[in-house]
């Protein structure tokens, strides 16, 4: 089958190679016209396991290629995926809709005379509750042939390559017998593989996506929560997020504590669904979202404190190494990345702020000019007076503590992502300190 992919960040360049490579014919949209010609190359615009291999492989197939027109989006296929961004709105932390408008209307004018008898326009991109029913009236009043579905990805960075070809679940939300069919059609490779289907209306499957990055955002704040308690009383978090995890009406996953949320989904959509929430006319029930944020975002501050309290007191005159720039690991994407706000205050607090991350460092500078970077562990850490751990690479697990030890000035980590070894740590003469967890020094 044939389809086009309209916004190539993140979700869209995986979504359109996993098109690809699951058997379809694809072509890939952008207005930014380098990133256009890079893909074009099948060189993919930012770092994700897995990616490379499968552009590279459907882009020589010739079953992959890319365009900044619009008008040839129409003409090549009648399925339309919109996956543009849709970033939180200054002040009410609405989402902001211009993007997905912008791809509607770039492609409504060239659908009627693009051959095809019937169209559909898939909506992927994360949108408040209302916005593909209101599309839809504003597509058709150009395209009459038009139909709307949307169908929100749940895709996470770092695996979004298997995500996307193993879904926990696919919502398409649609109004349109017609729609539903041809989703089904175009997923079948999926659905074979056991991936479940959820048929429902348009508002609910917005609604979903938008509901589970609420309950992740949940989830995590609460046992962040717990880990204030854990310190103000001497008790073990991750033991209490293991202990809780075994009932497996609560689960395990999402339960670590540390640094707390970050990247360009999670805070931007529990911001998006309070906004909407308030416009419903039910913004008293979803108050709490405020309350999420604010947990999420006083684990940062709480970081800060327990590093400036660690290097005595002040960040004057200090070294401070930071281990992780990028919001998660397994990705090169700092949007609202927790270990650079906090390497961030600390180098406005005063201190020499050096980071390390394998993957995110080009990103960081440029939306963190003063911040040093190197992409040597050691180095980041010569004469530090204070290691910080703020991003869980894998690689940094198998740092040796022993050899660490003899190039900073003072052997104090604070590991914020709970997944060095403190034994290992302590027993080479750190002073390991862990965020919810009792025995520090
Ligand atoms: N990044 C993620 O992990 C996930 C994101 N989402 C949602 O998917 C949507 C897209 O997110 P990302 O891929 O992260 O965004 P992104 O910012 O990485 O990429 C958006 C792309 O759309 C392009 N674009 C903007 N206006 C356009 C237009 N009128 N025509 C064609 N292209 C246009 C931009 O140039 C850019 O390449 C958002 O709504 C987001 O909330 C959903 C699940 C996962
Ligand atoms: O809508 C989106 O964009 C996506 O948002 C999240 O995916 P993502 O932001 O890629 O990353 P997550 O793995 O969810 O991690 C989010 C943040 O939570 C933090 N986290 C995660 C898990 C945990 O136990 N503890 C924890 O602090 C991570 O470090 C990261 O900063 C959701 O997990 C995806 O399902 C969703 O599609």
């Amino acid at each position: 089958m044939r389809l086009t992919v309209i916004g190539t960040g993140y979700v869209g360049v995986v979504h359109a190679a996993c098109m690809a490579d699951i058997g379809h014919e694809v072509l890939g949209v952008d207005v930014d016209a380098e990133r256009i010609a890079a893909l074009t190359d099948g060189r993919p615009p930012f770092f994700e396991p897995g990616l490379p291999r499968m552009l590279r492989r459907t882009v020589e197939a010739g079953r992959l290629r890319f365009t900044t027109s619009a008008a040839d989006a129409a003409g090549f296929a009648d399925t339309h995926f919109i996956c543009v961004g849709t970033p939180q709105r200054p002040g009410s932390g609405a989402a902001e809709l211009g993007h997905v408008e912008a791809a509607v209307d770039g492609l409504a004018p060239h659908l009627r005379d693009s051959g095809y008898e019937r169209v559909l326009v898939v909506g992927k991109s994360t949108v408040p509750v209302g916005t593909a029913t209101r599309l839809a009236a504003r597509l058709r009043a150009t395209a009459p042939a038009a139909d709307v579905a949307w169908n929100p990805e749940f895709l996470r960075e770092g695996c979004a390559v298997q995500d996307t070809l193993r879904p926990e679940r696919i919502v398409v939300g649609t109004r349109s017998a017609h729609a539903e069919t041809r989703l089904r059609e175009l997923y079948a490779p999926l659905l074979a593989g056991g991936t479940p289907f959820i048929g429902t209306d348009p508002a609910t499957a917005e609604l979903v996506k938008l509901a589970s990055n609420a309950f992740l955002a949940t989830k995590l704040s609460f046992i962040n929560a717990m880990a204030e308690i854990c310190d103000a009383a001497g008790a073990d978090v991750l033991t209490l997020a293991e202990a809780m995890g075994q009932d497996s009406r609560i689960g395990r996953r999402f339960l670590t504590p540390g640094l707390g949320f970050g990247g360009s989904c999670l805070p931007k959509d529990i911001r998006a669904l309070t906004a909407r929430a308030e416009e419903l006319g039910t913004g008293a029930s979803l108050a709490f979202l405020r309350q999420i944020d604010e947990i999420n975002t006083r684990q940062r501050g709480r970081t800060v404190e327990l590093a400036r309290e660690l290097a005595g007191g002040t960040f004057s005159d200090r070294r401070v190494a930071v281990l992780g720039a990028a919001f998660k690991p397994g990705s090169d994407d700092v949007r609202d990345s927790p270990a650079l706000a906090v390497a961030d205050a600390i180098r406005r607090g005063g201190a020499q702020v050096r980071v390390h991350d394998p993957a995110a460092t080009d990103n960081a500078r440029v939306t963190h000019p003063a911040l040093q970077y190197t992409l040597d562990v050691a180095k980041a850490c010569e004469h530090a007076d204070l290691v910080l751990h703020l991003t869980e690479w894998p690689q940094y697990r198998e740092l040796d503590p022993v050899s660490l030890a003899t190039v900073v000035r003072a052997p104090v980590m604070v590991d914020a992502r709970h997944t060095l070894d403190p034994m290992a740590w302590r027993a080479a003469g750190w002073s390991l300190h862990a965020p919810g967890r009792p025995s520090t020094g």
